[in-house]
C-alpha cells in the first residue's frame, strides 16, 4: 500500500490513509492506522476547476431562476451584488458581452492569476466563439461539458504534468451510446476552436469519462427555501481515489466562500472521518446525499459510475419493496425524524462502536447512521462529521454539517449523550 499525504497536516498526518487495490473496485483509500472521529484524512487542491454555469445565458435572466449568484471566474467565491461598492474586474480581452455572460473577477489578484492560467487567451477566444453558437445547439449540460473540455485542453498546454495526472484517473472511455454521441458532438465543436494539436476524438472521449467519474461539485451557498445547484466542478487528484459506500465512513467539506489564510486554496476540499475507523478498513465517501432510496442510488451508480453497489446497506435494502423503502427513509407519515427515532430504538441495542459496519443483522442497520450523522435541517440532507479532535481530553467538541455548515455543539447533541 502506498501512503498518501493528508496535505496541510504536516508529517504526522502523512500516513493516515494509503492507496490499495481492491478487487472489483480498483484503487481504494484504506486506513493505515486507527483513525479517530473527525480526523482530517485528506486536504486536496484541484488540478482543474470549471464553472457549472452555462456560458451563454440569453435574456431574460429570470428564465435561469436556478442561477442565484454570480461567482469570481478564478476563485469561484460569490461576487457581491452589482449594487455594492466593490469594484469587480472583467477580462480585458473578452468582447463586451451582455452583463449576464461577463467573465468577472473579485480582485486584481484573481484577474492576474486567471489570465495567466485558467482564462488564457485561447480560453477567452474559445468561450467567445462558443457563446456565438446558436443556443438550441447547446443545451445547458452540453455547455458545461464544453467548458470542461476547454479547461482540460487548456490544462494540457499550461501544465502538462497536471494534465497527465488528469489522464491517470479512472475512466477510459464511456460505453453508453449517449456518451459516445456527446463525445462526437463536443469534439466537433472543440475542433472548430483551434484546440492544441494533440486533441483527438479519443482524447476528448477519455477526458469526458475522467470528468464524469471524478468531478466533485462545489455547491452554491445553502438556503433552506430552494434547491441548491452546483457552482463549479473540480478535479481533485487524490480525493479521486475514494470509492463509494451508501453508508460512508468519511465525508468531504469545502469552504469556498470562507476567508482562507492562503487565498489560492479556497477551493480545496477536506475529507474527515465521520466516526472511528479501524486500521485496514477502506475509507469511502457517498457520491450523493445519503437519503436517496435504493433504486435511485443503484441507478445513479450504474449510469454515472458504471458499477453495481454491493455495500452492506444495499444488501439489506435490495430485499425491500419500493413502499418499504419510502417508508423506512421518510417514516410512515413522511417524517424522516420519526422514522429515524423508531428505527434507532429498534437497532441501537447491539450498536456500540459508532461504526455501522459493527451492527448486527437487523433490518435497518443504518437507522443509527441517519439519526447520528444526517443533518436534520430543512432541505439539507448533509452529513455530519465531528470537528477535528483536539489534543485535549474531550474527543470532539461538536458535529459540523458538510452541506449547510451548521455546527451542533456537544451539549446540543442528543441531550449531551456522547455520539462517537
Ligand atoms: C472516483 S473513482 C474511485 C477510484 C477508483 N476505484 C480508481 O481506481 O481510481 C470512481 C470509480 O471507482 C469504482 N468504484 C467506486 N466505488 C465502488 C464500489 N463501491 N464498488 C465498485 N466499484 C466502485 C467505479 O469504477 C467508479 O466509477
Amino acid at each position: 500500500m502506498s501512503s498518501i499525504a493528508a496535505g496541510g497536516g504536516g508529517a504526522a498526518a502523512a500516513a493516515l490513509i494509503g492507496v490499495s487495490e481492491i478487487e472489483g473496485k480498483g484503487r481504494a483509500l484504506v486506513a493505515s492506522q486507527p483513525l479517530r472521529a473527525g480526523e482530517i484524512l485528506l486536504r486536496d487542491s484541484p488540478i482543474l476547476v470549471y464553472s457549472a454555469l452555462p456560458f451563454m445565458i440569453p435574456p431574460p435572466l429570470e428564465q435561469y431562476h436556478h442561477i442565484s449568484y454570480c461567482y469570481c471566474a478564478n476563485c469561484f467565491r460569490v461576487l457581491p451584488p452589482p449594487s455594492s461598492s466593490t469594484t469587480l474586474l472583467s477580462c480585458p480581452t473578452c468582447p463586451d458581452n451582455q452583463a449576464q455572460n461577463q467573465v468577472l473577477f473579485c480582485s486584481p489578484r484573481c484577474q492576474t492569476t486567471a489570465l495567466a492560467s485558467s482564462h488564457s487567451p485561447w480560453v477567452c477566444q474559445a468561450l467567445t466563439r462558443l457563446r456565438a453558437c446558436p443556443s438550441p445547439l447547446l443545451q445547458h449540460d452540453r455547455q458545461v461539458q464544453a467548458r470542461y473540455l476547454v479547461a482540460a485542453y487548456n490544462l494540457s498546454v499550461i501544465s502538462p504534468p497536471a494534465f497527465r495526472t488528469l489522464l491517470s484517473l479512472q475512466g477510459e472511455c464511456l460505453s453508453a451510446a449517449a456518451d459516445n454521441d456527446a463525445a462526437i458532438f463536443l469534439h466537433s465543436l472543440i475542433s472548430s476552436l483551434s484546440p492544441p494539436p494533440h486533441s483527438s476524438l479519443e482524447l476528448t472521449a477519455a477526458l469526458l469519462a475522467k470528468d464524469k467519474l471524478n468531478a466533485f461539485g462545489l455547491m452554491e451557498p445553502f438556503a433552506e427555501d430552494r434547491e441548491r445547484s452546483v457552482r463549479a466542478y473540480g478535479i481533485y487528484p487524490r480525493a479521486s481515489f475514494f470509492n463509494h459506500d451508501c453508508l460512508p465512513n468519511a465525508c468531504r467539506f469545502d469552504y469556498v466562500d470562507a476567508d482562507h489564510p492562503d487565498a489560492d486554496h479556497n477551493t480545496d476540499i477536506i475529507v474527515r472521518a465521520i466516526h472511528d475507523v479501524p486500521q485496514g478498513r477502506e475509507i469511502c465517501l457517498s457520491y450523493f446525499p445519503v437519503n436517496l432510496k435504493y433504486s435511485d442510488r443503484q441507478r445513479r451508480l450504474r449510469e454515472d459510475y458504471g458499477f453495481i453497489c454491493e455495500c452492506d446497506r444495499c444488501k439489506v435494502e435490495a430485499n425491500w419493496s419500493d413502499n418499504d423503502e419510502e417508508e423506512e427513509i421518510m417514516g410512515s407519515n413522511g417524517d424522516l425524524n420519526e422514522a429515524m427515532d423508531e428505527d434507532f430504538d429498534k437497532n441501537t441495542d447491539d450498536y456500540d462502536s459508532g461504526d455501522p459496519a459493527a451492527t448486527g443483522d437487523s433490518d435497518f442497520p443504518h437507522a443509527y447512521f441517519f439519526l447520528t450523522y444526517m443533518c436534520n435541517r430543512n432541505n439539507c440532507w448533509g452529513t455530519l462529521a465531528p470537528l477535528p479532535p483536539s489534543s485535549g481530553a474531550t474527543p470532539f467538541s461538536g458535529m459540523e454539517c458538510n452541506v449547510c455548515g451548521n455546527v451542533k455543539h456537544f451539549d446540543e447533541l442528543m441531550g449531551g449523550d456522547v455520539l462517537v
